[in-house]
């Protein structure tokens, strides 16, 4: 096998050719491509350019098979998903202890730009809105800017199985606008949150937002995360399995900015969206799901793909709190034989 691009278009057409799951999905992306509420995130000049009817939905498996329709193969940038994923390297780099004391674990029920630190302790609330994942940019080691940078291409390689690159005129176009996110850098400079090289922390967290992803990589990604931290493609560990569950845990709870509890509540399954378009959905033990649809609601959530999740979890019985039989069997409809259970 050549490559990884072989190996998952090999699983794909296999996949293709066996599984109900793969027609089930089919009906999914007719069901809702059609529905054109919301609209395209317009504060960042360069992401106007994205298409409405753009639309892709990606499911991997914790053991390597790929399902996927509609347009995976359409690179939009990653914008607020890096955060996850930056939060994981933080960790690393850093232990719990340390990361903790710059960046809370609280959700905020404020938009993901909002300038609000937590009064007691001065931190930003959580790494998946802007001011906290400015403060987890901050915390990636490197001697310079370039080998930062570089450490965080390489570990969304890790999580992909591929390279990326930055869309460099969305990172400009970031850069030229981006001084509500210089404001509530320099706040937490004064709080000690992050040192003085604001420009530089801040170019690092425009590049990050501006990397290039399709549905796929989004499902590979979350795929990783429900495996452990291993590419159930690839094999190779792309998170330190200790930190698999903090990653988790607070998208769960942060994920979807001030639509957290309202996804909680109706798709149960921790994830992570972007203002490009993508979700990353996590069933873990189970599965990756990753969409694209540049259509957003008010808080910035992509609306068609939070309604393919919410049929997955629904159908599937993947919210994480469900104990009722769920309507279908996800092994059974995977492999299309019966009664097997996850
Ligand atoms: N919610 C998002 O995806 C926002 C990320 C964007 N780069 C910003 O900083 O505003």
């Amino acid at each position: 096998m050549s490559n990884l691009g072989d190996m998952q278009s090999l699983a794909s057409s296999i996949s293709a050719m066996t599984s109900p799951f793969r027609n089930y999905l089919n009906d999914l992306y007719e069901k809702y491509k059609s529905f054109n509420d919301g609209a395209i995130a317009d504060y960042i000049p360069e992401l106007t350019l994205a298409k409405p009817e753009w639309f892709g939905i990606c499911v991997v498996t914790t053991d390597g098979q790929m399902f996927e329709v509609g347009e995976c193969d359409q690179l939009f940038t990653i914008q607020s998903i890096s955060k996850a994923f930056v939060f994981g390297l933080a960790l690393e780099d850093h232990g719990r202890e340390y990361v903790n004391s710059k960046v809370g674990v609280e959700p905020t029920g404020e938009a993901f730009n909002s300038i609000v630190l937590d009064e007691v302790t001065n931190r930003p609330y959580n790494p998946m809105v802007n001011a906290g994942a400015i403060a987890t940019t901050d915390l990636i080691k490197g001697n310079n800017s370039t080998e930062r940078l570089k450490r965080l291409l390489e570990m969304f390689k890790r999580y992909t199985g591929r390279d990326h690159e930055i869309n460099v005129p969305v990172f400009l176009s970031e850069k030229s606008t981006g001084n509500r996110n210089r404001a509530m850098s320099y706040l937490m400079l004064n709080f000690g949150m992050v040192g003085d090289k604001i420009e530089d922390t801040l170019d690092i967290y425009f590049q990050q937002c501006s990397i290039m992803v399709n549905a796929r990589d989004l499902a590979m990604m979350s795929a990783t995360l429900a495996n452990g931290g291993v590419n159930p493609v690839t094999q190779e560990r792309a998170l330190d399995e200790r930190y698999v569950q903090d990653v988790i845990s607070v998208m769960l709870t942060c994920g979807m900015y001030d639509g957290s509890g309202e996804w909680l509540y109706r798709i149960g399954i921790p994830a992570k969206s972007g203002v490009g378009g993508g979700i990353t959905a996590v069933a873990p033990g189970k599965l990756g799901v990753g969409t694209f649809s540049p259509l957003l609601d008010a808080k910035g959530n992509s609306l068609r793909g939070i309604k393919v999740c919410e049929d997955l979890s629904r159908d599937f019985g993947l919210h994480l709190f469900n104990v009722a039989k769920p309507d279908r069997d996800l092994a059974a409809w995977i492999d299309g034989s019966e009664g097997d259970s996850w």
